[in-house]
C-alpha cells in the first residue's frame, strides 16, 4: 500500500459518495468516502479555506507533502481539488484510525507491548524516509498515527511538517514553534538555535509513552505548565513500579529519546535498530490483536464525540468549551492566546491547576485521563493577541529566562515557514515590537486564493512532482503588487493555479551558502532590561508597527539602541537572503540536478527526491524575496523614526 497506486483518481466532489465523519481536527473534518468510479473507500479530509485563509501556507505545504512524499508507511494523498471554497484531500481510508482514538475509545490504560513496538517501528521507519528526504516532521503522536484493518501503520498529518533547509549538522535554521505542547521538544520550545529532525524524535519518545499508559506526559496540564515542566523537570520516563510489565529495553529506547540535548538523541536510522524492536510482530498481529471486533470507525467516533459533549455541557464559555475538547482530541493546532498566557503564569500552577482538573469520561463512560478546566488555547484562525504583552511574571522568567520568554512571543505561532532564518532573538524582538513581521498572513508572500463554485482547480498525485491542486504559489512576483491591492481593499484572498519549476538541491545550498547561526543580538537583552525597570514594550495599536515615537513610559535613549539593533538585524537577514538568492541563481545555471549530463543515471526516487528539494527552495527563495522587500521597508521607517527620535531633545 505504497501511498497512492498508479490509480487516478478523479478530481471532482461528484465523483465521490461521502458517507459518516470520522475524524476532526482543528482545521479539517474527515469523512469516509467511496470512489464512485473506482469503486474503492477512501478517507476525504475537506477544509473550508474561508475558515483558514490565514492559514493557507500551512495548508499549501500539506497538500505539497502529501503528494510527493511515497512510503508505505506514510500517508499519501491520492489526489487533492478544489471544490466551491474547501479544499479536498483524498486519501486511503485507515478504518482502525488514530491511535489516539483507538486508546480513547478501547484502550485508555494504554496499550501492550508487543502491540506498542509493532506500532512504534512502523513509525521509526516513516521517519527515517522523511529525516532522508529532508523532512521533519514536528506533528509525531498517537492521534497521527493512523492503522488500517489489515494492521498497516501510517503516519498522517503533515499540516505542521517543514522541509530542512540545512544538512547533516548544519539542519538549525528552523525558527518555527509548532506542534503540540506535550509532545514537544524543548528545543522546539525555546528556539535556542533552531532545531532539526531531532525534534522528531523526541515527539517519538514522548508517543511512546503515550502508547502505554494510554495518554501523553502532562497531558492534563494546560499548555503553558506543560511548557514549563518540559523545560524545567527532568525528561518524563517509564515508571519503575507502574510501568513494571514493560521491558528494560522500552525504558532504554524512551530515555534515549527523551534526551533534553538534541544531539545526544539517536537518529531515526539509529533508532530502528534499539533492542526494543525485537518485540514487534507482524503488522498482522496488530490487525488481530487491536482491531479485531472493534465497531466501525464511524461509530466509534460518534461516540466519542457524545462522550465528549457530554463531558463538556457543564462547562461555561464556548471558547473554554472549544479549547477543552480541542486538548482532549489532542490537536496539533495550538494557537496561543497570549494574554490568557500570561494571566496563568501569574497564578500559582499548583493551586489553579490542579484545583480545576476535572475528569475524562472514555467513550465506555469510564474515567480516564485528568483534563484540566483552564486552558488557554485557542482556535487556530484566532489571531493571537498582542495587546498588553510583557514578560513580567516571575515564575515565567525563573523558567528559562529569556529563552522561554523567546518560546513564548509570537512564535507561538505554527505558521512560521521554514526558510524562516532569523535568529530567536530576531523573532523575539520583531515579534514584540513589529507585529507585522508575522508570518502567519499568507497575501503579504503572494498567495492568492481563488474559489470556483462550478469547476474544480486539482491535480493527482500520481501526476509528479509539486502538481499542487491549484495551490500554488506564483512563479515570478507580482505578488506584491496583488498582495497590497488584495490587502487594501479587504478583499479575500484568491489562489492561482501556476506551473512548477526546478532549482538546485536545497542541503548543497546550505552548505554553500555556510548560513551560519544567526548571532545572539544585543536588542534582547535590552529589551529585558526594559521590562526589569518596568517598562513595558509598546503596545501594538491595531496590529501594525508600534511607533516608538509615541512611546509615552520610554525616552529615545532607550529606544534608540533597540531600533538600531534592529536595523542591524535586518541587514544580516537580508544579506543571509540575498547570498541565497545569488547562490540559487548560480546553481540553477550550473548544476540543475533534473538535468543530467549523458550517461549518469538517477534513480526515478532520488530524482523525485531531488525534485521535491528544489520545488521547496524555489518556493522559499520566493518567500525570502518577499521579506527581504517587507525588510526594506520596515528598515526604511525605522531610520525615519530614528532620525526624528534624534532630533527629539531628551526631556
Ligand atoms: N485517512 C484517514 N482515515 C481514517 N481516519 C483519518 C484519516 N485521516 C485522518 N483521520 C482521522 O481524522 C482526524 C483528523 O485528521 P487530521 O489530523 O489530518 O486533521 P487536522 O485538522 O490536520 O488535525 P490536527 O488538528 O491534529 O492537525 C485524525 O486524528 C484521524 O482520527
Amino acid at each position: 500500500m505504497s501511498g497512492s497506486s498508479t490509480k487516478r483518481f478523479p478530481l471532482y466532489a461528484k465523483d465521490y459518495e461521502l458517507f459518516e465523519e470520522v475524524g476532526e481536527g482543528v482545521s479539517a473534518t474527515v469523512y469516509r468516502a467511496r470512489c464512485i468510479a473506482l469503486n474503492e473507500n477512501v478517507a476525504i479530509k475537506i477544509m473550508d479555506l474561508e475558515k483558514c485563509r490565514n492559514d493557507l501556507e500551512t495548508i499549501r505545504k500539506e497538500v505539497l507533502i502529501m503528494n510527493l512524499i511515497d512510503h508505505p508507511n506514510l500517508l499519501k494523498a491520492h489526489c487533492s481539488f478544489i471544490d466551491r471554497s474547501s479544499l479536498w484531500i483524498v486519501m486511503p481510508y485507515m478504518s482502525g484510525g488514530s491511535c489516539f482514538h483507538l486508546m480513547k475509545s478501547v484502550y485508555p490504560e494504554g496499550l501492550e507491548q508487543p502491540i506498542i513496538a509493532t506500532l512504534l517501528r512502523e513509525v521509526l521507519k516513516a521517519l527515517v524516509y522523511l529525516h532522508r528526504q529532508g523532512h521533519i516532521h514536528r506533528d509525531v503522536k498517537a492521534g497521527n498515527i493512523l492503522v488500517h484493518s489489515k494492521g498497516v501503520v501510517k503516519l498522517g498529518d503533515f499540516g505542521v511538517s517543514a522541509c530542512m533547509f540545512d544538512s547533516g549538522e548544519r539542519m538549525r535554521t528552523r525558527k518555527t514553534f509548532v506542534g503540540t505542547p506535550c509532545w514537544m521538544a524543548p528545543e522546539v520550545m525555546q528556539q535556542v538555535d533552531g532545531y532539526d529532525f531531532k525534534a522528531d524524535i523526541w515527539s517519538f519518545g514522548i508517543t511512546a509513552l503515550e502508547l502505554a499508559h494510554g495518554h501523553a506526559p502532562f497531558s492534563k496540564y494546560p499548555p503553558m505548565k506543560v511548557l514549563l515542566m518540559t523545560l524545567q523537570n527532568a525528561p518524563p520516563r517509564l515508571d519503575y513500579e507502574r510501568d513494571k510489565k514493560f521491558s528494560k529495553s522500552f525504558r532504554d529506547l524512551i530515555a534515549a529519546c527523551l534526551v533534553k540535548d538534541p544531539k545526544k538523541r539517536p537518529t531515526s536510522a539509529k533508532l530502528l535498530k534499539h533492542p526494543f524492536f525485537k518485540h514487534a510482530r507482524s503488522t498482522d498481529y496488530l490487525s488481530r490483536k487491536i482491531l479485531h471486533g472493534l465497531s466501525p470507525l464511524g461509530e466509534r467516533f460518534k461516540k466519542l464525540k457524545e462522550a465528549e459533549a457530554e463531558l463538556f455541557k457543564g462547562i461555561n464559555g464556548d471558547k473554554e468549551q472549544l479549547s477543552q475538547q480541542e486538548y482532549m482530541r489532542g490537536i496539533s493546532g495550538w494557537n496561543f492566546d497570549l494574554e490568557e498566557l500570561r494571566k496563568q503564569a501569574s497564578v500559582n500552577p499548583a493551586d489553579e491547576i490542579c484545583s480545576s482538573e476535572i475528569r475524562e469520561v472514555n467513550g465506555n463512560g469510564d474515567v480516564g485521563v485528568d483534563v484540566p478546566k483552564r486552558n488557554p488555547m485557542t482556535r487556530r484562525s484566532k489571531t493571537m493577541s498582542l495587546e498588553n504583552f510583557k514578560i513580567s511574571e516571575k515564575d515565567l522568567m525563573s523558567a528559562s529566562n529569556s529563552l522561554l520568554s523567546g518560546a513564548l512571543l509570537p512564535s507561538f505561532h505554527r505558521n512560521f515557514h521554514p526558510m524562516d532564518v532569523m535568529s530567536a532573538s530576531d523573532s523575539v524582538l520583531a515579534g514584540a515590537l513589529l507585529p507585522s513581521f508575522h508570518r502567519n498572513f499568507l497575501p503579504s508572500i503572494g498567495y492568492q486564493v481563488a474559489t470556483r463554485s462550478d469547476e474544480s482547480i486539482a491535480c493527482c498525485s500520481s501526476e509528479g512532482a509539486g502538481e499542487m491542486l491549484g495551490l500554488k504559489e506564483p512563479k515570478k512576483l507580482g505578488p506584491l503588487a496583488d498582495t497590497k491591492e488584495t490587502r487594501e481593499a479587504g478583499s479575500e484572498p484568491v489562489i492561482r493555479s501556476v506551473e512548477n519549476n526546478a532549482c538546485c538541491s536545497s542541503e548543497e545550498a546550505s552548505e554553500t551558502l555556510g548560513l551560519e547561526e544567526p548571532k545572539k543580538l544585543e536588542p534582547l537583552a535590552d529589551t529585558k532590561e526594559m521590562i526589569q525597570a518596568g517598562n513595558e514594550p509598546e503596545k501594538p495599536k491595531n496590529g501594525n508597527t508600534v511607533s516608538p515615537v509615541n512611546r509615552s513610559s520610554c525616552s529615545a535613549t532607550e529606544i534608540l539602541p533597540m531600533l538600531q539593533s534592529l536595523l542591524v538585524q535586518n541587514d544580516i537577514q537580508r544579506e543571509k537572503v540575498v547570498r541565497l538568492i545569488r547562490f540559487f541563481d548560480r546553481t540553477a545555471e550550473t548544476e540543475n540536478p533534473i538535468s543530467r549530463p549523458e550517461g549518469v543515471q538517477i534513480y526515478p526516487s532520488r530524482e523525485r527526491e531531488l525534485q521535491s528539494q528544489v520545488q521547496f527552495l524555489e518556493q522559499s527563495v520566493e518567500i525570502l524575496v518577499e521579506e527581504v522587500k517587507r525588510n526594506k521597508e520596515i528598515n526604511s521607517q525605522l531610520e525615519r523614526q530614528i532620525n526624528s527620535l534624534t532630533s527629539i531633545p531628551e526631556a
